[in-house]
């Protein structure tokens, strides 16, 4: 199986299981992970840079509520938390791993949370405790980046840090150690709620975006199938007669336009009636399977084309080239096939199968039609099978038919 119907069948399993746990199986996530690694990674960065500039903001609150904190809170925020942070940012840009960058978040935020709490314990005044409700900012801020685990991670860590607090600071007693307690538990509960359910819908939308992409994909390789099937012949697999068609009026009007020389060379297997007759329909199959390699391994040239027009006759289509150079492959078709010894039983003539070749070359003028270069070279081949088969017959722009036996000994 491909590595792509490998992926799509990875898809359609994990749909059909549903997403409680918020996570695929592990190619998969590291494939979705990775495809949104460039695009979350910048907003972390400009997210993280923001939490610096807040975290040290919040120096306010310290000045305003607890000013005797304020020395130790501004160390803290300025040369303990932002330094931090940034190398974190670093980091995860020089590493660019996608599951260390989703828990660095996290991190980020509980150290947030460590150092808040340590900020209050050096508060003596009662304002202290007031200021805890600044641990919900801190969760609520990281929430909104962070993935579904790793913001758990961060809600019980707060949680653990809340209730730490509330045994350490001295006025953290009675109805405000239950309200701010149980502000932080339906804060941190909304929170992974709302996290919970956007992670859902981002991994739902991705696995129907990549269902897409996979019918897409699908869709355009049947296309290009029907296509190449609509080009080719099923025997043989060279071009079939409708492109060969469509090559030659391309061909003809490049070679009209530009004023290049074309050439066609027409090939019909001798006898084939009689190789039928004598050995059967299926190995006339393989024989003319035999010839369309041959023929193709003859027309070396990126812009000519083989085809089979029908029956046991095919023809080469060349692109920009001279008649001698045509000829040379006409005469070059016909000593390889006789060289592959294809026994031909029925033959009155040579023991193996041979063509007959007919050349044609023009430099098409303004008006001239692609038919009349098919009928000089129909004519030459006419004249190959009549002066006895197995030959190359070439006709020049004078409209002169010549021939070249087999072995090539002599032209007439
Ligand atoms: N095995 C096979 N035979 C085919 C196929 N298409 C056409 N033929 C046969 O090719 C033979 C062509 O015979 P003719 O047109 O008389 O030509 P020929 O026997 O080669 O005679 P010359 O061309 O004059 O040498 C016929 O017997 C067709 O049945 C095919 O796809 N497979």
């Amino acid at each position: 199986m491909s590595v792509e119907a490998e992926h799509a069948e990875r898809v359609e399993q994990t749909l059909a299981q549903g997403l409680p746990a918020l996570s695929f199986p592990a190619a998969l996530e590291t494939h979705f992970l990775a495809q949104a690694e460039g695009s979350r990674r910048r907003a972390i960065t400009e997210a993280g840079l923001a939490a610096v500039m807040l975290f040290a903001g919040m120096v306010v609150a310290d000045a305003l509520l607890t000013p005797d904190t304020v020395k130790f809170a501004l160390a803290v925020r300025l040369l303990v938390f932002g330094p931090v942070v940034l190398v974190g940012l670093a980091v995860l840009n020089a590493l660019r791993i996608p599951w260390l960058t989703e828990w660095l978040i996290v991190l980020a935020g509980m150290f947030a949370v460590t150092l808040t709490a340590l900020i209050l314990l050096q508060a003596e005044g009662r304002w202290a405790v007031a200021r805890l409700v600044e641990i919900n900012i801190i969760v609520v801020y990281t929430c909104t980046l962070a993935r579904f685990w790793p913001a758990l991670a961060l809600g019980a860590f707060t949680m653990a840090v809340q209730l730490g607090l509330a045994t350490t600071l001295p006025d953290f007693t009675g109805v405000l150690a239950i309200n701010t307690t149980l502000l932080l538990g339906a804060v941190t509960v909304f929170t992974l709620y709302g996290n919970y359910t956007l992670e859902r819908d981002e991994r739902m939308a991705y696995l129907l975006a990549q269902r897409e992409q996979a019918l897409q994909d699908a869709l355009h390789t049947s296309h290009q199938q029907l296509a190449r099937m609509a080009r080719t012949d099923a025997l043989t697999e060279v071009a079939n007669r409708r492109h060969a068609e469509d090559f030659l009026a391309q061909t003809w009007a490049h070679a009209q336009q530009r004023q290049v020389p074309m050439a066609l060379v027409m090939i019909d297997i001798d006898h084939f009636k009689r190789y039928n007759d004598h050995h059967g329909h299926l190995s006339g199959d393989r024989c003319l399977q035999a010839v369309a390699r041959a023929l193709s391994a003859c027309s070396r040239r990126a812009g000519d084309l083989v085809a089979r027009l029908g029956g046991e006759e095919f023809v080469l289509i060349m692109n920009d080239v001279d008649h001698a150079s045509a000829l040379s492959v006409a005469q070059r078709i016909q000593a390889s096939v006789q060289a592959l010894g294809v026994p031909h039983g029925g033959s009155p003539s040579v023991p193996v199968v041979t063509v007959s070749v007919g050349v044609a070359s023009m430099r098409p003028r303004p008006g001239d039609e692609a038919l009349l270069l098919m009928k000089r070279a129909d004519d030459a081949l006419y004249a190959a099978k009549a002066q006895g088969r197995n030959r190359v017959c070439d006709m020049g722009s004078d409209g002169v038919i010549r021939c070249t036996p087999a072995g090539g000994e002599g032209r007439a």
